[in-house]
């Protein structure tokens, strides 16, 4: 029985992990989950706040009032929230799920660095649909090379607060490094005014925050005479949470190191 800890739990994807844990009963347990100590909902019991029913745990203010009591955390708060966790969750032998998105180049570095000494499983998307779609995108940029025109769409609810998403950008770094450039040279976040004509190498990328959007990316790669569209829709938050506990209890008890939904799924 794999014992875990809950970071943000009264956030958006918190209360959903929560549902999600309780939904592989008998092989996972939610056993601690933390808040902001100004968090509204702060020391009350996370089953209520997650609407699942009285769970008798409740939400501690920090991870040292929680230490004892679980395996793994997983941590979908913000990048300085997830560092701090992660260099506590170091300190103590904890394994980590981290579905935060947001870092900067140097955060993720950071984390790499700490999977040398700790079991990570770190992805900007859990569901088993976009990871499939990482393959179907690196196949089609393999196959129609510079012939055609990259261009990555997503849309999320007016919430979010980083752009483009995780998601979004670990498709451009996947068709990049399929075609043998460089993303940080050749992608363009957004146009306006006198762009000129579209120069064929880069890839380009939009946004779009509006509604209750979960989460949609598509992935345009548009030729001559056609066109062909990779499209991933989001239409619960619990695909990202179920696979947040998948990953969670398959990290279990491995060695150090930094894994991927690719190999939660054994797709390598
Ligand atoms: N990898 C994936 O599959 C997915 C990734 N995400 C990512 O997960 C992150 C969270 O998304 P979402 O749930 O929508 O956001 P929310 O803002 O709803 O949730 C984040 C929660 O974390 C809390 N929090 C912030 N800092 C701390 C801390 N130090 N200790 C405890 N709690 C803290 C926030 O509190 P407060 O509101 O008071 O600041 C909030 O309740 C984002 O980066 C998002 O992009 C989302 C969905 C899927
Ligand atoms: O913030 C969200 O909601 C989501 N964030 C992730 C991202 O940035 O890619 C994944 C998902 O699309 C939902």
């Amino acid at each position: 029985m794999i014992r875990i800890a809950i970071a943000g739990v009264a956030g958006r994807m918190g209360k959903t992990l929560v549902q999600a844990v309780t939904d592989r009963a008998g092989e996972a347990r939610v056993t601690a989950g933390t808040t902001l100590v100004a968090d509204p909902q702060a020391g009350q019991d996370i089953g209520l706040i997650a609407g699942t029913g009285l769970l008798d745990i409740k939400a501690s203010a920090t991870l040292d009032q929680c230490a004892e009591n679980f395996d793994v955390l997983i941590d979908f708060t913000s990048p300085d929230a997830t560092l701090e966790h992660m260099a506590w969750c170091r300190q103590h032998g904890k394994a980590m799920v981290i579905g935060t998105t947001g870092f900067t180049a140097d955060q993720k570095q950071q984390i790499n660095a700490a999977a040398t000494q700790m079991p990570i499983v770190f992805a900007p998307n859990m569901s088993a649909g976009v990871n499939i779609s990482l393959r179907l995108l690196a196949l089609a940029a393999k196959a129609l090379g510079d012939d055609v025109d990259i261009e990555i769409i997503e849309t999320h609810h007016r919430h979010k607060k980083d752009a483009p998403s995780g998601t979004a950008l670990r498709m451009g770094e996947v068709i990049a490094d399929a075609l043998g450039r460089d993303l940080d040279e050749v992608a363009v976040y957004g146009r306006e005014g006198i762009t000129d004509e579209r120069d064929r190498k880069t890839i380009g990328f939009a946004t779009i925050r509006a509604g209750d959007v979960v989460g949609d990316h598509t992935v345009i790669f548009a030729g001559n005479g056609e066109r062909l569209e990779i499209t991933h829709k989001a239409s619960s938050r619990m695909t990202f949470a179920s696979g947040a506990v998948r990953a969670a209890i398959w990290l279990g008890s491995r060695p150090a190191g930094l894994y991927s939904i690719d190999d939660v799924l054994g797709l390598d």
